[in-house]
């Protein structure tokens, strides 16, 4: 039998500058994906880390309004200029002319999917960066979406399914609160855990499809063999006991925790 492929994850992306191991993981392109939603308070570090800066169509509107207001004392002309997202994309129903203009002035590709209505802005977003972004290799690429979570049910749900639509790709959903990412079956997933930064509350959850068999290590209620489902048990409110977690399940399962508030 084949060996089950090992898969490792870590947030140091949201290491502050100060810290001594805050450089993204060996090899790691990040890429950008703002929402319509508030910006996090680390959109700005998360900015300076990325290699490529996307806005989900009103996504732009936030980071037009949002960037001056979370760097106070500086020239707000100025900030949204630096801020400038390489590419807008979405159906463009809630980007604001003004907004929409004053990027495009300053050199932002600007794509109008007006006529597609049946894939969200974030699943477009996310096609656009798998499909044509300047990363040369793809394998390396991690998905930051920023303000996933914390809002409308169904848009929460939209951006869900975005992690089970591009199952091969890394996409971290972010919001101030917790964050979230798939973990496809049949790996060994080691998480670290930036402890500064992240938990003690965790979650395993099998979203769309029950799992049969789910083993972890690292949490204080540990799973051994264990089925899940909704109408079931499913991994809320758990809590991170070690430094790394593992996980491995027969089937895919939504990995979250919360993220420390003075982080
Ligand atoms: N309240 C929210 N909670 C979570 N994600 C959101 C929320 N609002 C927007 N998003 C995300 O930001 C993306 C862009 O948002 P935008 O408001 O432009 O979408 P939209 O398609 O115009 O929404 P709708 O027409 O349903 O109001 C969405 O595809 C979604 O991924
Ligand atoms: C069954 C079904 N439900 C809802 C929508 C609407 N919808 C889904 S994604 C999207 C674009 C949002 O920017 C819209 C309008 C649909 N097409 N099909």
């Amino acid at each position: 039998m084949a060996p089950t492929p090992a898969m490792s994850h870590s947030s140091a992306f949201l290491l502050p500058s100060s810290s001594s191991s805050s450089m993204a993981p060996a090899g790691s392109a990040y890429v950008l994906v703002v929402l319509n939603q508030r910006l996090p308070r680390f959109a700005p570090l998360l900015w300076d880390r990325a290699q490529v800066r996307v806005c989900a169509d009103g996504g732009a509107n936030r980071l037009f309004d949002d960037m001056p207001e979370l760097l106070p004392g500086q020239d707000p002309d100025e900030v949204r200029a630096r801020y400038k997202p390489d590419v807008i994309k979405g159906d463009m129903d809630s980007i604001r002319q003004e907004v929409k203009e004053y990027y495009s002035n300053l050199g932002t590709k600007i794509v109008d999917e007006s006529h597609d209505q049946d894939t969200t802005d974030l699943h477009k977003c996310v096609a656009f960066v798998t499909e044509n972004s300047p990363i040369p290799d793809k394998s390396n690429l991690c998905i930051l979406a920023l303000g996933a979570l914390g809002g409308r049910f169904d848009h929460e749900m939209g951006n869900i399914n975005v992690l089970h639509l591009f199952p091969n790709n890394r996409i971290i959903l972010l919001s101030d609160d917790c964050l979230i990412f798939l973990l496809p079956r049949a790996h060994i997933h080691s998480i670290h855990i930036e402890q500064s930064i992240e938990g003690p509350h965790c979650g395993l959850i099998p979203i769309g499809v029950p799992s049969t068999s789910t083993t972890t290590t690292g949490l204080q209620w540990n799973l051994g063999n264990t089925s899940m489902s909704f109408g079931g048990l499913i991994s809320t409110s758990n809590i991170v006991k070690e430094e790394d977690v593992t996980v491995i399940s027969d089937t895919d399962l939504i990995w979250t925790i919360s993220l420390r508030q003075h982080s």
